[in-house]
C-alpha cells in the first residue's frame, strides 16, 4: 500500500546522503524501526507522508507515485503520522476542536465530527478531556490527544515517531494498550525495546543509509543486552 522506492536524500548543506537508495515497503502489520541517533529515522518517517520529497526515487501509495498534492491529500487520508513533538500537531484551543479538526476536513458535518471526536476520546480513555486547553495538557495528555486526532481520521497505517519520549511508565502502558487493540498497520520509530517487544513483530534496522530487516537472534541479542541495563546507544542501535 505505502511504498518508497530507491529513495535517496541528502540534506542541504551536508556532505553525506542521510537516506541512500533504500526501499522500504509497510508489508508487516506492525513494525519498528530502530537506529543510532541521526540515522534518519525521522527523515524516512517524514518521506512516507510526503512531507520531505526524495533527491532520487520514489514515495508509491498504492502501487501509483505520489506526486501532485491531491495525490498527497489521498495519502495523508489514509496515513496517519504521530509527530515526535505533540505540540507540532495540537494547534486548537480546546481538545474537543483539535479532535474534531480531521473529521471536519473530510467533510463530516459539524456535529457528526463532533460525535466522532467524543467517540474517539471516549475509546482512549480520555471521557471528560473534550472543553480542557490543549496547551495546558500535561506532555503525556498531550501525546493521547495528538494520537486521537489522528484516529479521529480512521487511517489506515498510523507511523508513529518515538511515540514514549517522556512518557511515564503507567501512560507508556496505556499506549502499549491502545496501540496492541488498533487494527491498523502501525510502523513505530523507538529506542525504547520494551515498549517495542509489546507493540511490534518485526524490526527494521537503519545503517548508514540503508535498511535492514533485522534477524530474531539480532533482536534477542540486542534485548537481552538492553534488558541487563546497558545504554543501547553504546551498543549502535
Ligand atoms: N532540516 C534539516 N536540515 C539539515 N539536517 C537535518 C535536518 N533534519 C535532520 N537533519 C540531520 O539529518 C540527520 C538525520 O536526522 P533524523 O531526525 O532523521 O534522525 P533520527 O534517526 O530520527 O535521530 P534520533 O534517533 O536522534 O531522533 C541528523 O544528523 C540531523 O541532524
Amino acid at each position: 500500500m505505502l511504498q518508497l522506492r530507491e529513495v535517496s536524500y541528502t540534506y542541504p548543506m551536508a556532505k553525506e546522503p542521510i537516506l541512500s537508495n533504500l526501499s522500504f515497503t509497510v508489508e508487516d502489520k506492525k513494525a519498528g524501526i530502530i537506529g543510532p541517533n541521526g540515522c534518519g529515522k525521522t527523515t524516512l518517517l517524514h518521506m512516507m507522508v510526503g512531507l520531505i520529497k526524495p533527491d532520487k526515487g520514489e514515495l508509491l501509495f498504492h502501487g501509483r507515485p505520489v506526486t501532485t498534492k491531491q495525490d498527497l491529500r489521498t495519502l495523508r487520508k489514509e496515513v496517519g503520522f504521530l509527530f515526535q513533538s505533540s505540540d507540532d500537531q495540537l494547534f486548537s484551543p480546546t481538545v474537543l476542536e483539535d479532535v474534531a479538526f480531521g473529521p471536519l476536513n473530510l467533510g463530516f458535518s459539524p456535529g457528526e465530527a463532533r460525535e466522532i471526536a467524543v467517540r474517539t476520546l471516549e475509546d482512549l480513555g480520555l471521557s471528560g478531556f473534550e472543553e480542557r486547553i490543549t496547551h495546558r495538557l500535561s506532555g503525556g495528555e498531550k501525546k493521547l490527544v495528538a494520537l486521537a486526532t489522528i484516529l479521529a481520521m480512521r487511517p489506515r497505517i498510523l507511523l508513529l515517531d518515538e511515540p514514549t519520549n517522556n512518557l511515564d511508565p503507567k501512560t507508556t502502558s496505556r499506549l502499549i494498550e491502545i496501540l496492541q487493540d488498533l487494527d491498523l498497520y502501525q510502523i513505530i520509530i523507538s529506542h525504547d525495546w520494551d515498549f517495542l517487544s509489546h507493540t511490534t513483530s518485526v524490526l527494521y534496522m537503519i545503517d548508514h543509509g540503508h535498511i535492514h530487516r533485522c534477524q530474531k537472534d539480532h533482536i534477542h541479542v540486542h534485548r537481552h543486552v538492553h534488558a541487563a541495563g546497558d545504554h543501547p546507544h553504546t551498543h549502535n542501535l
